[in-house]
């Protein structure tokens, strides 16, 4: 039998998005294409109004397209229901934001830990894993600390936690140091970085930042609705 043909983890095929707009439509993705591989980390770098965030709510299946198709590895996602929408992001995709939404009352390890029971795992086990990757994020001595007890850095570090704790295929990040300073912002991105390599995630990081896009495997941009690579 022939072997598998690879897939992409995330593929945009042909992808439309428009608002309503006065007596017509505001074309924010023109049929927009974006293969993204497994263990590749792809920096989408746009200018601000362009659509970035846009496409980072369809890719991860936050909003549906008005056209195309959004593959999540080799299940398209534009026709599916909202219940079966939410089990593939639960399972399958990782979300990190500018600003950390991490659960106020809750400590570090809760934090990471709630998603985990949420999908399902036992609770001995979504500790440990919890405490295993906060430790790899240097962050085994902060593990009661509640985020108001924790700087900038850390908290960011504690969502990132958070994101891959359900192990996902994707790692979905809008501006996620955009909120540090410089040195903090290079220290969470090596985190980050070093953390979707040693979980072979595949990730893309929407940033306005140069230097860090330039680190990334791949970096690509929006133009006139449509994805296009960067060198
Ligand atoms: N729900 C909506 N209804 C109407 N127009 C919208 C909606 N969401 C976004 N837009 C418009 O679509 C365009 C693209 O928005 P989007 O938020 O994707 O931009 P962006 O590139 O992420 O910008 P920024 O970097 O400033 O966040 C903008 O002109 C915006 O005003």
């Amino acid at each position: 039998m022939a072997p598998a043909q690879p897939r992409p983890t995330l593929h945009l095929s042909k992808v439309e998005r428009r608002y309503p707009q006065g007596q017509g439509f505001l074309e924010v993705l023109r049929g927009a294409d974006l293969a993204i591989w497994p263990g590749e980390i792809v920096a989408l770098v746009a200018p601000s109004g362009t659509g970035k965030s846009t496409l980072l709510h369809v890719a991860g299946l936050l909003e549906k397209p008005d056209g195309g198709e959004v593959f999540v590895g080799s299940q398209p996602t534009a026709s599916m229901g909202d219940q079966e929408r939410t089990r593939l992001r639960r399972e399958d995709l990782g979300f990190v934001y500018q600003f950390h939404h991490l659960l106020p009352e809750f400590s570090a390890l809760e934090n990471v830990v709630i998603p985990q029971l949420i999908r399902g795992l036992p609770k001995g086990e979504a500790e440990e894993r919890a405490k295993q990757i906060l430790a790899f994020l240097g962050l085994g001595k902060r593990l009661d600390h509640r985020p108001a007890e924790l700087s900038g850095g850390e908290q960011q570090r504690v969502a990132i936690a958070r994101a891959v704790a359900n192990a996902p295929r994707l790692l979905l990040a809008d501006e996620p140091t955009g909120n540090l300073d410089p040195n903090t912002a290079d220290r969470v991105f090596q985190t980050l970085v070093s953390i979707v390599r040693a979980s072979k995630l595949a990730a893309l990081i929407a940033t306005h930042n140069m230097e860090l896009a330039a680190r990334m495997d791949r970096r690509v941009t929006i133009r006139d609705g449509l994805v296009v690579q960067l060198p």
